[in-house]
């Protein structure tokens, strides 16, 4: 980093939070990319913007006490980070996963506010969770689990405040259980989580809209080169929400998907992921809540790889869709050695900074988790304007709306990168787009 204001914050931030690793490695791709702007804009240093974008406004730690079906009881830890309302109230997921902490919440919260800006909506950044395990858990537990984490969190959270919705270890289920708990103790029905079932506020398409929207992106990417999907093969990791939809949305467009992974390891395909036997992993993970290595048994052509990752598999695209720092430098080199020419980011932060590295180097056709995976939040904005109107869009209008978006954001940080010198680096352009808005309204907003 050769800006000093930078360095300096950079250094304020290390010496701050030298546990947080995650969070380090957050901050610092979006420094590295704000050089050509703070450059050019005094008045981020005058104001002290960067200072107080890498500090949360709010940070919210509590205990989730919970009983089990045998009747033991059990604690675990509740976080909600408000990291930046500027442009509207928090909004972002929830994750439930053994490995949730501090750091990591830190991190989510932090890409979350510069993804919203990206989105075009007005939505401030935040990310909660809890170091529960879902797996393994009786729906009960679930239940229960849900009541317990609400029964805290809804003094902090509504409509116009701090929206959650799902991420990891939350889906329909979960979000159903805390909307209900919120409701009974706030004694008020309002859209105060998005990702709600659909007979209760719920927006169509926003189960599909992570997948969906990566897709979109990549196809944008794609266009801009003068190139589609059709005939492409995909390797795409993870196998739950994002995945799924990923998979469905590759396949309507002519292209293959091959491999899908869980914790466990990874699957791989070679005739292809049709519809048939996406259906059939769709209802593996969300019905039976089983591992992916039972596809194998299902179609025994497909090998299952314990242990390991999908980048080895020769792909002309990967989608990474499970989890941060899931794809090493050396996986992707891997990948590029075979062919791969395009990586679009389903999940949050799942390259290393190695593996951008690499792909940057290469010239492959890069798009960062905080622009490509951007759908998903996009869609819980318009499930927000639909609550507030009281009405419901049908598919194709919120289909329409969520591709606009995707568009609109390719554009801007396709835009904002050839403005600051450096065309098709969008991890750059996302940064600076996501970024300038946020900190124009905290200009406007005074020292707050
Ligand atoms: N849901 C959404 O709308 C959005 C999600 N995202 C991001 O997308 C990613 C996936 O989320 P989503 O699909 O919703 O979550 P799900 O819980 O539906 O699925 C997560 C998938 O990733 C795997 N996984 C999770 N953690 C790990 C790990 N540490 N190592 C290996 N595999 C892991 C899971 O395997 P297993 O079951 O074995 O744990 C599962 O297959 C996350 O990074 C999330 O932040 C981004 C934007 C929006
Ligand atoms: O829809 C939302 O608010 C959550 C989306 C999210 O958590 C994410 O974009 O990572």
């Amino acid at each position: 980093m050769g800006n000093a204001y930078i360095q300096d914050v950079m250094n304020q931030v290390k010496g701050r939070s030298s546990h947080e690793p995650e969070f380090l490695q957050a901050v610092q791709e979006v420094l590295e990319s704000l050089e050509p702007v703070v450059s050019q804009m005094p008045e981020i240093q005058d104001y002290s913007i960067l200072e107080r974008m890498v500090e949360p406004e709010r940070v919210i730690l509590f205990r989730v006490p919970w009983v089990d079906d045998a009747g033991k009881i059990h604690v675990n830890r509740g976080f909600r980070v408000q990291f930046n309302s500027a442009i509207g109230p928090y909004k972002g997921g929830i994750r439930f996963h053994s490995s949730v902490n501090l750091s990591i919440l830190k991190f989510l919260g932090f890409e979350q506010v510069f993804k919203n800006s990206l989105t075009t909506l007005p939505l401030g950044g935040g990310k909660g969770g809890s170091d529960f395990h879902p797996h393994g858990k009786s729906e009960g537990e679930i239940m229960r689990f849900c009541q317990s984490f609400m029964t805290e969190l809804f003094r902090h959270i509504g409509p116009d405040t701090d929206v959650p919705a799902g991420d990891i270890g939350v889906g329909g289920r979960e979000v159903g259980y805390m909307f209900g708990q919120y409701k009974r103790m706030a004694n008020h029905f309002t859209g105060v989580l998005t990702g709600k079932g659909i007979d209760f506020g719920g927006s169509l398409i926003r189960p599909e809209a992570t997948g969906y929207g990566c897709v979109y992106f990549a196809e944008n990417m794609l266009t801009q080169q003068g190139k589609g999907f059709k005939g492409k093969s995909c390797a795409i990791s993870g196998s739950g929400n994002v995945a799924q939809y990923t998979a469905q949305k590759l396949l309507e467009l002519g292209a293959t998907p091959v491999t899908f992974s869980d914790s466990s390891g990874f699957i791989y395909d070679p005739s292809g992921i049709d519809e048939e036997k996406l259906a059939f992993v769709m209802d593996l993970k969300n019905v039976k809540r089983g591992r992916i290595s039972e596809y194998v048994n299902k179609y025994p052509k497909a090998t299952f790889t314990e242990g390991k990752r999908p980048w080895g598999v020769p792909v002309d695209c990967a989608f990474p869709s499970a989890t941060q720092n899931e794809v090493s430098g050396e996986e992707a080199q891997e990948l590029v050695k075979n062919g791969c020419m395009l990586v679009a980011e389903g999940a949050n932060m799942p390259c290393t900074p190695e593996a951008i590295e690499v792909f940057q180097k290469n010239k492959v056709l890069y798009g960062p988790g905080k622009a490509a995976n951007a759908g998903g939040v996009a869609t819980s904005g318009l499930e927000m304007t639909q609550n507030s109107m009281r009405l419901s869009w049908s598919r194709e209008e919120v289909d329409g709306k969520l591709k606009g978006i995707m568009k609109s954001i390719h554009d801007n940080a396709f835009e904002a990168a050839k403005e600051f010198g450096d065309e098709g680096n969008y991890v750059k352009g996302a940064n600076i787009a996501g970024f300038l808005k946020v900190a124009r309204a905290m200009i406007l907003q005074g020292v707050v």
